[in-house]
């Protein structure tokens, strides 16, 4: 730099300072107000809540007068009113504060077309106005906005709602604030400056996920601003943002349709709870609400109460024979939820399975006769209709049934047998009156009897006459005469074994994971259940987990929602290679003119020295670009034994610790990272356990299994026992997955000679 563009820039810094000062001092009189209006709100509460008291104490346990209740409803009405005016005004004050030691983080100068002047306008997390319409700062989800992170400089433009608009963009800059004062700025030419993201990179990892609002680049603000499409599929490579990028779109979603879409219509679907845990700061620290966060299981699991449905490390260690494999994927498939679709129309005719209804221990309503009502409806009926229609009629047999009971035996044995505590909880009143002994005695059968049917009742309303597990089980049966399952390479006794698989395990109370969905499918078609409606937004994390059967419930689940899905063909630890053609098959589900496909080459997270690493051990030559940020290269770390293997770790781990790097130890099973847990414990190294998904991470050393370290990151990482037997031929997704989990550096350790799946990594990209 000559030194006349120094002074220049020291010029230009002092400006957009006293600028920056000048906005402070306005947010903060912004934020006196606002403290103002919250006090008196509070006093207003008070009172009224006094109010609320004063009446309740006049009401004397009589009958409330005309007078107190309308009163009542006044004081509540504005009760709400003001909670809501103090809710909203606590929030404000919350997000002013944010950005108070952060006003803005960028600057735009352009002309609209056709407009006689330049403007300039400053970006940041939220907008904030002095006056009406007088913008002092621009929400980053404003359309404007979006040139920050989209086009060049010149002729540029940028999507309104009401259709394309046209600027010419003369001067993009950035700012490196710090509690309100600006460190240094950049003004740039490209999608936001590899300067400022280089800053940002190099920072170290944490227990929870940091929002990027500052540096989104070009590839990912096309997903974020999104409006159009029904299916948005994000295919990117390990670290590319995908996760980073969509909880920026959620934000910038609840910001577009403010006062149409709330947090509670959005969902987000991710692959374990650890997981969850590690991103809910990111909409909090933006000042929106989280969505409904769950993990596909958990959303499933909570309707079958009763039957634990395989978990995580079940699933991820099951060795499975090629037979059961071809069985897995069978089930799996579109195809599948095909079958069971139609075989759901096949039931409007026949095939329901029921149980009977009992009462006291003896069958009250026969399951025929449950099965003679069902299908007694017309063929103008579907399941569902049947269904209700159904309960309406079981429901009116029972209360016919109340006046036979009433004159049985033994509902005049209770009577007789009735205690006069027993009786006074029986009477409306202390003191009821009955004009002779026999009106007694029917008031007081019939309340016994009514209690007694209660449960009759409740068996009914909850559809307990459903047999579901034998209506499945008949399912199973049926398949082989629906489909030819020699083209699946299963022969018909192999599906039995798997049915009978499927009876032992729900025999003990226990569903697996390729059952759970088509199970629940059946129960729906069944009921007639339509899936909620109400839920606008779908996202699904890590997308190459799920089958393409789960997907397709998913979407009769949330049938008017809007679905982003997200994931890398190259991280299938579960489903290994069928994850490939998952993309087609998805795509299937929706029509083409609403999906669109977006994919993120760049990789963000890792240097480029192990996104190098990483790349390579890849077979099928997936776009990955590396982020230019320089860091050591991977280092492989080879033993003779065990014990060898574990004192290099600590080696690697103390190292790491020297430069304040959190290291994570990743090994393929859970049984292996509680083994290497203890070993080094019995060494004197502290290290926390995460051994299930249910924990929360933890700072310091770590050691977890692979499945549990899917969308994580960590600023080091070492790999356990990498070594020549460790892992099979398929298993090369799984060994990306851990060794892309690493940021600033990645240790290999392996005892022996090194998995082929490791070996094919050529030798510049790594030291021994
Ligand atoms: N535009 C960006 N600006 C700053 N940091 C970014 C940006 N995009 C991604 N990152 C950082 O890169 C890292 C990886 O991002 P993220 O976890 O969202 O990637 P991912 O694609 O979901 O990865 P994976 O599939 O491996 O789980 C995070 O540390 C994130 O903060």
């Amino acid at each position: 730099m000559t030194e006349k563009s120094e002074i220049k820039q020291l010029d230009e810094k002092t400006i957009e300072q006293d600028h920056l000062d000048d906005v402070v001092e306005k947010i903060k009189i912004s934020e006196n107000k606002l403290k103002e209006h919250i006090d008196i709100a509070e006093d207003d509460l008070k009172v009224i809540n006094g109010a609320f008291d004063d009446i309740h104490v006049g009401m004397d346990g009589d009958a409330i007068s005309m007078d107190s209740a309308l009163s009542i409803h006044a004081q509540q009405q504005m009760l709400d009113e003001r909670n809501n005016s103090w809710h909203q005004s606590k929030q404000r004050l919350e997000i002013l504060k944010k950005l108070e030691n952060n006003p803005f983080f960028a600057r735009l100068d352009f002309q609209e077309k056709g407009e006689p002047k330049r403007e300039t306008i400053y970006i940041g997390l939220t907008s904030f106005t002095d006056k009406t319409d007088h913008f002092l700062v621009y929400d980053w989800r404003a359309p404007i906005s979006s040139i920050y992170y989209d086009g060049k400089l010149g002729d540029v433009e940028y999507q309104t709602p009401d259709g394309l608009q046209n600027v010419d963009l003369f001067l993009k800059r950035q700012f490196l604030v710090e509690n309100g004062k600006i460190q240094a700025y950049f003004d740039t030419q490209e999608t936001i400056g590899d300067q400022m993201l280089l800053e940002v990179l190099d920072g170290k990892s944490s227990t929870h996920m940091k929002g990027i609002v500052k540096t989104i680049q070009s590839e990912q603000n096309k997903i974020i601003r999104d409006t159009k499409s029904k299916l948005l599929f994000v295919q990117g490579a390990a670290g590319s943002g995908k996760t980073s990028a969509i909880l920026q779109r959620i934000a910038f979603l609840l910001y577009r349709y403010r006062g149409t879409l709330t947090s509670s219509q959005v969902v987000m679907f991710s692959p374990n709870m650890l997981f969850n845990d590690y991103i809910q700061d990111v909409l909090p620290e933006m000042g929106e609400q989280n969505m409904v966060q769950m993990t596909y299981s958990q959303y499933l699991a909570r309707r079958l109460p009763n039957i634990s449905v395989e978990s995580l490390s079940q699933q991820f260690e099951k060795q499975e024979d090629p037979v059961k494999k071809n069985v897995s994927k069978f089930v799996s498939d579109i195809e599948f939820f095909k079958i069971l679709t139609n075989y759901g129309k096949l039931l409007n005719q026949s095939g329901v399975s029921f149980k009977n209804i009992k009462f006291q221990g003896n069958i009250f309503i026969p399951k025929e006769k449950i099965a003679e009502i069902y299908y007694s409806f017309g063929p103008q009926y579907n399941l569902g209709n049947r269904l209700d229609a159904t309960v309406e009629r079981l429901q009116k047999m029972l209360r016919r049934k109340v006046g036979s009971e009433m004159r049985s035996k033994w509902v005049s044995e209770q009577i007789e047998d009735l205690s006069q505590e027993q009786l006074k909880m029986l009477y409306d009143t202390a003191d009821q009156e009955f004009k002779n002994g026999d009106d007694e005695h029917r008031f007081l059968a019939r309340k016994i009897v009514m209690a007694a049917m209660q449960k009759v009742y409740s068996q009914i309303i909850h559809l307990r006459f459903l047999n579901v597990s034998v209506n499945y089980l008949n399912f199973l049966k049926a398949v082989p005469k629906i489909t030819d399952l020699s083209k699946h390479g299963i022969t018909e006794e192999q599906w039995k074994e798997d049915i009978d698989d499927f009876v032992e395990l729900f025999n003990n109370k226990q569903i697996s994971m390729d059952d759970l969905s088509p199970y629940l499918y059946l129960y729906d078609l069944v009921t007639g259940k339509h899936g909620e409606t109400d839920m606008k937004f779908v996202f699904i994390d890590e997308i190459q987990d799920y089958t393409p059967f789960q997907l397709a419930y998913l979407k009769d689940k949330f049938p008017r929602a809007r679905y982003t899905m997200l994931g890398d063909l190259n991280q299938s630890i579960f489903t290994k290679k069928n994850s490939q053609t998952l993309l087609s098959e998805v795509q299937g589900l929706f029509n083409a003119d609403e999906t669109r496909v977006v994919q993120l080459t760049h990789s963000y997270r890792s240097t480029k020295q192990i996104t190098d690493y990483t790349k390579s051990i890849l077979t099928n030559g997936q776009r990955i670009e590396p982020f230019s940020r320089e860091g050591d290269l991977p280092n492989l770390l080879v033993a003779n034994s065990i014990d060898e293997s574990l004192s290099q770790v600590i080696d690697q781990v103390n190292k790491n610790d020297e430069k304040n790097y959190t290291t994570a130890i990743i090994t393929k099973s859970l049984k292996e990272s509680q083994e290497v847990q203890e070993l080094l414990q019995k060494k004197g190294v502290e290290a926390t356990w995460i051994r299930s998904e249910n924990q929360r991470l933890a700072t310091g050393t770590i050691v977890l299994p692979s499945y549990l370290a899917k969308g994580l990151e960590f600023d080091a990482v070492i790999m356990w026992d990498a070594s020549k037997n460790r892992f099979d031929t398929d298993e090369q997704q799984l060994v990306y997955t851990i060794a892309s989990r690493a940021m600033h550096r990645l240790t290999i350790a392996t005892v022996g000679e090194l998995s082929p799946l490791l070996q094919r990594v050529p030798e510049k990209y790594y030291t021994k």
